[in-house]
């Protein structure tokens, strides 16, 4: 029986007089992935930014784990269990691609730990990084320069980085953007692969992709929820196809 591991209530996020995200509620489950969709300006990546803590909704609640995480802050929740990759990259492109994720496992590790340099905490966080590499399939570029990989393996590095600080709730903004067949192949087997030990929430405009991955699918339309269900009842759904799915010329 898969689990809720993320549940947002009632999410409202204004900015002046707009409501970017409005009144909207969802459940992450484990071993599901649930992409957002939506057209330009619908309120995904403020969605995102709500469930991460990077900004306070205006009113409702998000809980992880069981536990209410509404207002804290981004590093907060990300200890909690929550890992966010972001459309904009997070490397360092002068290092190389063990030392980007060793850095990411390191920033798990508690600040005392860190400074006194303890054994047994350094150790801990190789050997997160070693399993976050290996599980982004890169161990065999762990000594290439990030900036010399390509695209795609720079969005796996991203991944890989996320996976070194032990999230439990993946949030992917587009994952896919910019890659072409091959590498957004490789990247859709590496989400399969992640999701039988994570709730991932997607956010993606690749509809091929969306399809081919998404377990349940929300549709968002100026900051509202206008449909939530399964691939299948949100392609048949009317007001999704004229809203939406129409301009997309999706069969
Ligand atoms: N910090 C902000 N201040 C004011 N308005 C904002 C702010 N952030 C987002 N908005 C507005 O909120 C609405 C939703 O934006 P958001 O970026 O969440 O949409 P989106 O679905 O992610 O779009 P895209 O697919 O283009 O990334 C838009 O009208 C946007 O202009």
């Amino acid at each position: 029986m898969s689990e809720v591991l993320l549940s947002a209530k009632n999410l409202t996020k204004r900015f002046g007089g707009l409501a970017a995200v409005n009144d909207v509620s969802l459940n992450l489950w484990r071993d599901r992935i649930h992409a957002v969709i939506g057209p330009n300006g619908a309120g995904k990546s403020t969605l995102t930014n709500l469930l991460s803590g990077d900004i306070a909704p205006t009113s409702g609640n998000v809980t992880l784990g069981g536990q209410d995480v509404t207002g804290w802050n981004p590093e907060r929740i990300s200890r909690a269990g929550l890992g966010r990759s972001y459309q904009k990259t997070n490397i360092f492109l002068p290092f190389t691609v063990w030392e980007n994720v060793r850095l990411a496992a390191q920033s798990r590790t508690p600040h005392a730990a860190r400074w006194l340099s303890l054994a047994s905490s350094v150790r801990e966080s190789n050997e997160r990084a070693e399993k976050a590499l290996e599980l982004a399939g890169l161990t065999s570029r762990r000594d290439s320069i990030a900036g010399a990989a390509s695209h795609g393996e720079q969005r796996q590095l991203e991944i890989a980085m996320t996976l070194a600080t032990d999230p439990q709730v993946l949030l992917l903004d587009e994952p896919l953007a910019g890659m072409g067949t091959a590498e957004a192949e490789r990247m859709v087997q590496l989400l399969l692969k992640l999701k039988p030990q994570h709730a991932m929430m997607l956010v993606e405009h690749d509809m091929d992709a969306v399809f081919a991955l998404a377990d349940h699918l929300t549709v968002m339309v100026n900051g509202q929820v206008i449909a939530s269900g399964t691939p299948s009842q949100v392609r048949n759904d009317a007001a999704v196809q004229s809203a939406y799915l129409g301009e997309e010329e999706h069969g």
